[in-house]
């Protein structure tokens, strides 16, 4: 392993190329290494770690929807042609990397390390796996730095995958001062019944049935809006004020979803504020993706009078009386491209996310189709996978889809950033009978593991047909648990949650086989609860099945 190609036993390394200088401090820690130090000029792209590629590791891709999965050397993420027309950015803010490499974002892991970077406030950190060797970067696109800035982290830990994941994300929490919000949400949400087809109509229907349930948030999906970039309601909606007091006086928080960085082709606002807009080289607004049959564009979020205008959207939302904050398509604000000012596309997301959070205050916001490292500290909740579906299956290729098993696999893989980073939202639960292809297998497996998990427990489903209710209360009662999970680069994984509301609980589940059980252990797995206290004196407590080496 190098670093900046060199040795680690160098405590101090200061590197100065033509367009930039780094300085890096080497410090051992109990689990391996922590490099930090700082950087100024103009890096574009720079290399901070090399290692020899290994047979299988593990991935993450940058954003909500990607997978977070095992992989072999000489194995590629199959995306659909169609997909990663429509969805360059969405993949990767390099988009032509992903193309030929296998490309992990933020961190990766091999069975007996793992690799990842504390921070990405500045540049967005990556790995590039070329065949050969796994290649650490940090790519700051065009942006200049005239005087040093802080280097996002580079941790090194050694021991058992499966261990290292939730303390990666322990050291990301400490690194960014994470204080999560206590507020779990349960709710319902209308995306993955009505799609598009929602009416206020649906809404009302619902809101009458939804007081029979533990809901604490009625959210409003996507459809309520005139345009993406126009946020007003449409012709099948009330004003605003009146869809937030009617979720209200039925005794709910009223959610709404919005996709804050996203400006529609068609939209008033890209009609009349082109100089809002991400631009590409030749000075055209920048596509940053194509869905509603529409080409969609980035807000420029560093244009004041943009800036003032998003603010605005929130204050009135915020005033209608919405509390719960849907915002999605974010990888959208992140997209490298030219802006009024010349910072880093990361640097820009955050301040996008930081004007949001300054308006709407303590309402829980959720991110969605958002780059994760990012985003910590910033949203209360975050979706880890990619849309689940009323359909699961393994066979169909390519993550990124609408699919309830890749849907329920990063729910999984991504499971230790729950409760540290922010709650993770495994997406909805579909617990209806008919209008699904899921069978009760599929119901069930997803309701247990987003219970054992602790996560968010949104349910959308028209509440007038028949629902598997009981899948509902049983994910209920299995939260509140610590969970670890066991084989998250294996095809069995063992997940494993300790305190949950029906005491201590085991699961193992193998997700391309539906066979699997869930076990009430009586014996009271006795998750050993490791309290590391390191160098500086501060104090990891992590839990390991008994018998680990
Ligand atoms: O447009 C609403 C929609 C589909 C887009 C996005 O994929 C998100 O992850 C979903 O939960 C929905 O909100």
């Amino acid at each position: 392993m190098k670093i900046l190609g060199h040795s680690f036993e160098d405590g101090k390394i200061t590197f100065e190329a033509e367009n930039f200088v780094i300085r890096l401090k080497v410090k051992k820690i109990p689990e391996g290494y922590i490099i930090s130090g700082e950087i100024k000029g103009k890096p574009k792209r720079v290399e901070i770690f090399r290692t020899e590629m290994p047979e299988i590791f593990f991935i993450n891709n940058w954003q909500s929807w990607g997978p977070a999965k095992k992989m072999k050397r000489g194995e590629k993420l199959k995306i659909p042609e169609k997909i990663l027309e429509n969805f360059g950015y969405g993949f990767n803010p390099n988009p032509h990397l992903f193309e030929q490499n296998v490309v992990s974002d933020y961190f990766y892991g091999e069975k007996k390390l793992v690799v990842g970077f504390l921070s990405s406030k500045y540049a967005h950190p990556f790995f590039l796996f070329d065949g050969h060797e796994v290649v650490g970067y940090l790519d700051y696109f065009e942006a200049t730095y005239e005087d040093f800035i802080p280097l996002e982290p580079l941790i090194i830990l050694h021991g058992n995958l499966d261990d290292l994941l939730p303390v990666y994300a322990e050291y990301v929490k400490l690194k960014n001062n994470l204080q999560i919000t206590k507020r779990n949400p349960v709710g319902w949400s209308s995306w993955y019944q009505y799609f598009s087809k929602l009416t206020w109509e649906d809404i009302l229907k619902n809101l009458g049935l939804a007081k029979e349930y533990l809901y604490e948030v009625f959210q409003i999906d996507d459809s309520w809006e005139i345009d993406i970039g126009d946020w007003q309601p449409n012709e099948k909606f009330p004003p605003l004020e009146e869809m937030a007091k009617t979720i209200r006086k039925h005794g709910f928080i009223p959610g709404i979803w919005i996709a804050p960085f996203s400006v529609s082709e068609t939209s008033l606002l890209a009609k009349n504020h082109k100089d809002w807009l991400v631009k590409d080289e030749n000075d055209s607004p920048l596509l940053a993706y194509r869905n509603w049959n529409k080409n969609i564009y980035a807000l420029d979020i560093t244009n004041e009078e943009a800036a003032k205008w998003l603010k605005n959207i929130f204050k009135r939302l915020k005033d209608a009386g919405f509390e719960y904050f849907k915002i999605d398509f974010l990888f959208a604000g992140a997209i490298p491209g030219k802006r009024h000012l010349n910072i880093s596309p990361i640097e820009a997301y955050r301040l996008g996310l930081k004007f949001i959070r300054e308006v709407v205050e303590d309402s829980f916001i959720l991110g969605c189709g958002a780059p994760l490292l990012p985003s910590v500290g910033l949203v209360d909740g975050m979706r880890i996978g990619p849309d689940t579906a009323p359909y699961y299956n393994p066979e169909t290729p390519g993550a990124f889809i609408p699919n309830a098993f890749y849907a329920l696999r990063n729910t999984i893989t991504r499971y230790y950033m729950n409760g540290k980073w922010w709650w993770n939202d495994p997406d909805c639960l579909l617990l209806r009978n008919i209008d699904t292809e899921l069978n009760l297998w599929e119901k069930k497996a997803y309701a247990f593991v987003s219970g054992m998990l602790n996560n968010m427990i949104i349910q959308s489903d028209d509440l007038s047909l028949s629902i598997e209710r009981y899948l509902l209360d049983s994910a209920l009662k299995l939260r509140g648990g610590r969970a670890f999970v066991k084989g998250l680069m294996e095809e069995v994984y063992e997940i494993f949650a300790e305190g949950t509301g029906i005491g201590n609980v085991k699961l193992r589940i193998n997700l391309k086989k539906e066979r699997s059980e869930l076990s009430v252990d009586e014996k009271s797995i006795k998750l050993l609860k490791q309290v590391k206290t390191k160098g500086d004196g501060r104090k990891f407590n992590y839990y390991q099945q008994k018998g680990d080496d």
